[in-house]
């Protein structure tokens, strides 16, 4: 069983606390990040980021990312979850070696339509302006924000692609990015063990479920798990 899960939404939400959390909780599980595939790697010469009419280098657009590299890396993993297991570091786990997670982390995950099918579960994490503004303000990012970037260009950016994203109809698990890290982490976790519980189920052989009360076609009427809450799993 494989599930992509999207760990995405605003800059300074909290995405990588949470996957790291996730990481060490989930069993044969391995992460891309987004931010990996700016085309401007690092102690090269940024000139793929352009700049704007506004200025400032236009970081916190689609286009600034090369999000064709960034599937063939999921697509790599698809292929051979073991096989990309092993050449990260990460040690597949015989009790459950045939339940493989990927989780995404990243700021724009949802707005490359090519990616956005293949995910199991996005979440989309938010916090208010000014705690993101503020939260931003104390990061040290590999090329510091200019002055004014954030009201420049982070922020209206942010708005346009999540206006996109639900223009879109693309569905998402929204979060409350202030809420702790501790509670985030458990019903994130809680989450995915459900959707792997109901896919289990949903593919356990027909003489495991007898009894089949909901009538053929709709799995398994032994299901004790919260159902998956706004879509299916689709990979
Ligand atoms: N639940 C939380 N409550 C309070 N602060 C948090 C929480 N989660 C993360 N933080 C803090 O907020 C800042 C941003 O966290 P993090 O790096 O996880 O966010 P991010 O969404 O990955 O950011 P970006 O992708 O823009 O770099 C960090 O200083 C982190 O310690
Ligand atoms: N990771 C980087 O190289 C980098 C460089 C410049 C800006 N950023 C910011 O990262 C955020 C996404 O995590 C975006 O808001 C970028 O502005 C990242």
């Amino acid at each position: 069983m494989k599930l992509i899960v999207g760990i995405g939404g605003m800059t300074n939400g909290g995405k990588t606390t949470l996957t790291n959390s996730l990481l060490r909780a989930l069993p044969n599980c391995c992460v891309i990040h987004q931010d990996d595939f700016f085309k401007a790697p690092l102690f090269q010469p940024q000139d793929q980021i352009a700049v704007g009419e506004d200025g400032f280098k236009q970081w916190d657009v689609l286009e600034s990312l090369d999000m064709e590299a960034m599937l063939d890396t999921v697509q790599a993993w698809l292929s051979s979850p073991q096989k990309f297991a092993r050449a990260h570091g990460v040690s597949v786990q015989p009790e459950a070696s045939d339940t493989h997670i990927l989780l995404l982390e990243g700021f724009l995950l949802y707005s490359f339509k090519p990616l956005v099918d293949l995910y199991s579960r996005r979440y989309f994490l938010t916090v208010p302006y000014e705690e993101c503004k503020w939260r931003r303000s104390t990061r040290n990012y590999t090329v510091p924000d200019p002055p004014g970037l954030f009201d420049g260009h982070v922020w209206p950016m942010y708005q346009k692609y999540r206006q996109e994203m639900e223009a879109n109809g693309v569905e998402v698990v929204y979060l409350d990015g202030t809420k702790s890290r501790e509670e985030l982490f458990r019903e994130v976790l809680e989450d995915i063990q459900n959707s792997l519980l109901n896919r289990s189920q949903e593919s356990a052989p027909s003489s495991a479920c007898p009894a089949r009360p909901q009538g053929p076609g709709r799995g398994c009427g032994h299901r004790t798990a919260r159902p998956a809450a706004s879509q299916p799993d689709i990979v």
